[in-house]
């Protein structure tokens, strides 16, 4: 996707929020964007996922499958949670057992299967932000936009967001987000930038040491007395065990390198569970449990 000299001012004779902004954005990346509060970090990504446009410029190469998540969601509509999320599945279209099913899935992943039959007016502030990020992930979006989209969220679902951020670049997706917490994500970002003035500038990446973001713990087995294949991706921590099983943890970005190198290892290992590091012992990536 690329914008070429885009602008954005609300108002005939408003004030420019943005000017000349040129972005490329590749797939398969995760990009933040930072900046001042009031500097136009929202409109950016609004424009980005296409529901406002800009007012000068072109944004050309959107892809169908886009999602967003603002900073704040309230959908005023006759839905229960999982009722909505199931409507939206079947507007992606998918057969209704299935939009069921993945409303279900999704609600339950990040913490809110108490509240499928909620109706979303009443949802508390927290569970509509876990409808809001759980409705975003349902098509499987190309591109993702999410503006401070962990606010709100308990640190379970924190984890959880964190986790389908780094699946969904992994599947080749290109992810666009904004967060007050400059550590969010660190050691995953591929690209920053910085709404400056009216111009959009990159802007370093934070020190994967100083911040290491996600990691995930992969647990895989082999023969008993399989020694751990030689210098393996992403330096992971942890050992084999003489009973051939071994719990690896890497940063979130070095996840699929290591998994490709366990599968195609001579013996090849075999992954029994992949999750994120620090999730509730023995419990799945996807996990359920109300919030
Ligand atoms: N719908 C709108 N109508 C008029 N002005 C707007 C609108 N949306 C944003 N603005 C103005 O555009 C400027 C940038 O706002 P925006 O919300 O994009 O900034 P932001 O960097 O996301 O802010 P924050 O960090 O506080 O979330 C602000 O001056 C804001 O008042």
């Amino acid at each position: 996707m690329r914008l070429r000299g885009v602008g954005r001012r609300y108002g005939l004779a408003g004030p420019w929020v943005l000017r000349g902004v040129d972005l490329d954005l590749p797939a398969r990346a995760l990009v933040r964007v930072e900046g001042a509060n009031g500097t136009g970090k929202s409109t950016l990504l609004r424009l980005l996922a296409g529901i406002d446009a800009p007012s000068e410029g072109r944004i050309t190469g959107r892809g169908p499958r886009t999602a967003y998540v603002p900073e704040r969601f309230s959908a005023a509509l006759p839905f229960t949670a999982a009722g909505y999320l199931a409507h939206l599945g079947r507007i992606h279209g998918l057969r209704p057992a299935d939009a069921a099913a993945r409303a279900s899935g999704r609600l339950t992943r990040f913490g809110a299967a108490a509240h499928a039959g909620t109706p979303l007016a009443e949802l508390s502030k927290g569970t509509s932000q876990k409808v809001a990020v759980a409705q975003a992930l349902l098509a499987e979006p190309e591109l993702l936009v999410l503006d401070e989209a962990w606010t709100g969220l308990d640190t379970e679902a924190r984890g959880e967001l964190d986790l389908a951020v780094v699946e969904r670049v992994a599947a080749g997706a290109t992810v666009v987000y904004v967060d007050h917490d400059p550590h969010r994500l660190a050691g995953a970002v591929d690209a920053a930038y910085r709404v400056e003035g009216q111009a959009l500038v990159p802007a370093p990446l934070a020190a994967p040491d100083a911040a290491p973001g996600p990691r995930i713990l992969i647990e895989a087995t082999c023969a008993p007395g399989t020694p751990l294949p030689a210098r393996l991706p992403g330096a992971p921590e942890g050992t084999a065990a003489p009973d051939g099983t071994a719990r690896l943890t890497v940063p979130a970005a070095h996840s699929d390198a290591l998994l490709g190198a366990l599968l195609t290892a001579r013996p090849p290992w075999h992954i029994s569970q992949v999750t994120a590091a620090g999730a509730r012992a023995g419990r799945p990536a996807s996990r359920d449990g109300a919030p």
